[in-house]
């Protein structure tokens, strides 16, 4: 299912909100955000605003189909999201298109009654539409929507939301996204429940009125997710973090006076720009790095055991001046919240040295290699400049490098894989958000800097991922 570096295909039939905020538009923005190709088939136009839908207009069935049979007669399609349905013809050219292309992943957002209030979908078609559900791999109904599939009053707790969830998934014999955005309390948790478990993805409730479009928002941003290769939870997760900021920046927007739209577009317009400038600057470094035999020799599992012994013996070396480094980037860091960061991070690194030690090294005691010593005096160098921005810049590498191989290695088979959990510990979906945040406060703190400081921050990155390269070349050579 993974596609590698070709951006997933994904295709959303649903709805038109010409307002911007939730059915295809909302789609073809969260697929973008998420990095994938957006495609979509309309299934209704609607008119509404922030405040409700004025009017519904649903073409010809026979036109849907026409939609959709000019794509798949020429496109591949990875995904697809199913929005709003409206009607019972609708439901079943969509379950007639399903049952003939049988995408690889589908996920169905149950759309019944929007944030306002008003139905987009015909009380007479619920059956219809429980019917289709079971063609889906992932079906994400809100506390009302589920409530109506398994035909039992709308959970008002989470345990009730919860067991509710595992009921519609027995019957449908599939998976569901149980939604907790419409509970109240400090708390906005979701799960992913199957007939057989149910797996918690917390979340924290961001006050704002603006949440318009959120479920269009998480189901096509899940599905571009999973169509990239993540699991239903780790999916669920990175897209749970997405919609949090997306909530907190849709102030700035001001699209509306109603129920306005969340910011899509958040992690394109503030953070995140310097530092990824920085990292598709090194692109070809970076190319170079997967290149090198001990990292292509990592992945398929084919590398030599003394060499990765030796390369984990540096790595000991490097990650005690890395800790030291972090505590020292903690205490010039602005705010606490920034602070705790990379205090967490020192911890990381220092948890990891007590790994390695007790599982893999035991006492040995290797001289630290040329590259060790020369990149630690790099990294020093950085946070002895008394610049807190160009100390963030040399260790971010150290970030997006392990969290782009980890990536990268996430499609390896793990079937007698050598290291198979030194590989699992960089591509889990949790350090892929650490390796982002840290991009993100890089970022910021590039925000705060003059130009000439900016040229600084990307030379010691630039450094940084030379010694990353040098690490992986050289130490794996080292004597025994
Ligand atoms: N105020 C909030 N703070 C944090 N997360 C929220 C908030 N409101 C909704 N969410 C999250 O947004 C996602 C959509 O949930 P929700 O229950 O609102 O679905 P929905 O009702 O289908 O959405 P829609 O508003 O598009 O109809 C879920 O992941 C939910 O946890
Ligand atoms: C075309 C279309 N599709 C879906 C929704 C539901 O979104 P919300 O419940 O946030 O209004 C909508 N309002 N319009």
């Amino acid at each position: 299912m993974s596609t590698a570096n070709r951006p997933p295909r994904v295709l959303a039939i649903a709805g038109s909100d010409p307002s911007g905020g939730a059915g295809i538009q909302a789609d073809l923005k969260s697929i973008a955000a998420f990095q994938g190709y957006g495609m979509a088939a309309i299934t209704t136009l609607t008119a509404q605003n922030t405040h409700g839908v004025t009017a519904v207009h649903a073409p010809p069935a026979d036109f849907l189909t026409a939609q959709l049979t000019a794509l798949d007669a020429d496109i591949t399609i990875d995904a697809v999201k199913i929005g709003m349905l409206h009607s019972v013809d609708i439901i079943m050219a969509v379950e007639a298109w399903l049952a003939r292309v049988a995408p690889p992943v589908v996920v169905l957002d149950p759309v019944m009654v929007a944030t306002s209030g008003d139905r987009l979908l015909d009380a007479s078609a619920e059956d219809a539409l429980v019917h289709l559900a079971q063609r889906a791999h992932l079906v994400t109904p809100n506390l009302d929507e589920l409530a109506v599939m398994v035909r039992e009053p709308v959970a008002t707790t989470w345990s009730t939301a919860r067991e509710q969830g595992r009921r519609l998934a027995e019957l449908l014999d599939t998976t569901i996204l149980v939604k907790g955005g419409h509970l109240v309390g400090a708390a906005a948790p979701d799960a992913i429940v199957t007939p057989h478990a149910v797996i918690d993805v917390p979340g924290q409730r961001v006050t704002t009125r603006n949440t318009h479009g959120t479920g269009c928002s998480l189901s096509s941003a899940i599905a571009t997710l999973r169509a990239s290769g993540l699991s239903w939870p780790d999916a669920l997760a990175e897209v749970k973090a997405w919609m949090a900021d997306a909530l907190t920046a849709s102030s700035l927007l001001q699209v509306g006076s109603g129920h306005g739209p969340i910011d899509h577009a958040h992690r394109m317009r503030s953070t995140g720009e310097w530092a990824r400038g920085a990292w598709v600057d090194c692109a070809s470094l970076v190319t170079r790095i997967t290149e090198l035999p001990f990292v292509s020799g990592l992945g398929t599992g084919s590398l030599d055991g003394d060499a990765f012994r030796r390369y984990l013996a540096q790595d000991v070396h490097y990650l005690e001046g890395y800790a030291e480094v972090l505590a020292a980037i903690a205490e010039s860091a602005p705010d606490p919240t920034t602070r705790a960061f990379w205090l967490a991070s020192c911890e990381a690194a220092q948890a990891e040295i007590n790994r390695l030690h007790a599982q893999v090294l035991g006492d040995a005691d290797e001289t630290p290699a040329a590259v060790t010593v020369e990149y630690l005096s790099h990294l020093r160098r950085a946070v002895e400049s008394g610049s807190y921005a160009r100390a963030v810049s040399a260790v971010l590498p150290c970030y997006t490098l392990y969290s782009d191989l980890g990536v990268r290695w996430r499609a390896v088979s793990r079937d007698n894989h050598p290291y198979a959990s030194w590989l699992d510990l960089y591509g889990e979906a949790a350090f892929v958000r650490t390796a982002a945040q840290a991009e993100r406060l890089a970022s910021v703190a590039a925000d705060s800097v003059d130009r000439a400081e900016r040229l600084l921050m990307s030379a010691a990155y630039r450094t940084s991922m030379h010694f990353e390269w040098r690490f992986f070349a050289e130490t794996p050579l080292m004597p025994a």
